[in-house]
């Protein structure tokens, strides 16, 4: 097992939980969280016992942003030379299934990592925002582009134009969020559903995921078109046999991932 300094990693069954461990600093997202994010990531995505993987932070904060103080010095030739942030996008190329718990603040950078997550679960005291405009910057790992998918244009531009912040209840009517939990349930409701996911079968997951990211990506009909390829491909995989098996025989699937 790897030592990490700035998270957590947890093997709950078949759900890989990793929890950022900055308290000090809220969380906030220095290289080192995201070298050990990706070793992370990595093991839970080879490892073929996990079937789900939990992103979470603590409760006053899932991550306060990226860090400020590890970008105050740097010029426009260490920012370019070193595409920064560029590592990010390892999140948005996982092929498991990713769930983010947020509690607390999620800002900047931490807004932008739940938003790499597939799935968004909120506690009641979590706070949204891309509050980079001021400190005379701009989202820089997705904001833009993902929240003003999520939410669409009219939140987005209010959001990153005046940095203000949205509670768990706004963003869930916006889309932002799956779901709103009280706190104090929020790591459990956020196990179960992973639980769930990661008792289904693993590929057909992947594909899955893989189909409705693909919307965010291309035409309707070529969307449908790849979705009803994967959903054909699909019957040359065992689970599939047993998925519809069991249901006429009334029975629970056992999927064998494969
Ligand atoms: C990735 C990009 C390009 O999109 C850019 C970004 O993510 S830029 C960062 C965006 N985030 C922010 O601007 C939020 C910054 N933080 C705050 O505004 C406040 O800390 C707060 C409102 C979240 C919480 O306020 P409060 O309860 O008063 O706690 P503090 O005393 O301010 O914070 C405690 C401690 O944490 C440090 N901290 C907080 N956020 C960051 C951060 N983003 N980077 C570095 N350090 C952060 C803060 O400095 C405090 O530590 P000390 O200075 O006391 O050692």
């Amino acid at each position: 097992m790897t030592d990490f300094e700035t998270i957590l990693l947890e093997k709950r069954g078949r759900v890989g939980v990793i929890t950022l461990n900055r308290p000090k600093a809220l969380n906030a997202l220095n290289s080192q969280v995201l070298q050990e994010l990706v070793v992370a990531l990595d093991d839970l995505e080879t490892d073929d016992g996990i079937g789900a993987i939990l992103i979470t932070g603590s409760e006053r904060a899932f991550a306060a942003g990226a860090d400020i103080k590890e970008m105050q010095p740097k010029s426009y030739m260490d920012m370019f030379m070193a595409d920064f942030f560029a590592g990010w996008d390892r999140l948005a190329s996982a092929r498991k299934p990713t769930i983010a718990a947020v509690s607390g603040f999620a800002l900047g950078g931490g807004c932008e990592l739940a938003m790499l997550c597939d799935i968004l679960l909120a506690s009641d005291t979590a706070k949204f925002g891309q509050p980079e405009i001021k400190l005379g910057v701009i989202p820089g790992i997705g904001g833009s582009q993902r929240l003003t998918r999520a939410v669409g244009k009219a939140k987005a531009m209010d959001l990153v134009l005046t940095g203000r912040n949205m509670d768990a209840e706004e963003a869930e009517r916006a889309g932002l969020v799956a779901r709103v939990i009280p706190a104090d349930e929020l790591l459990d409701e956020a196990l179960k559903t992973a639980e769930t996911i990661a008792s289904m079968s693993l590929p057909v997951a992947m594909v899955a995921k893989e189909a409705v990211n693909r919307s965010f990506e291309t035409t309707l009909s070529e969307g449908v078109r790849f979705e009803r390829r994967v959903f054909h491909s699909l019957f040359a995989t065992e689970d599939q046999k047993e998925g519809m098996a069991a249901f006429v025989e009334k029975r629970a699937p056992e999927f064998k991932n494969r």
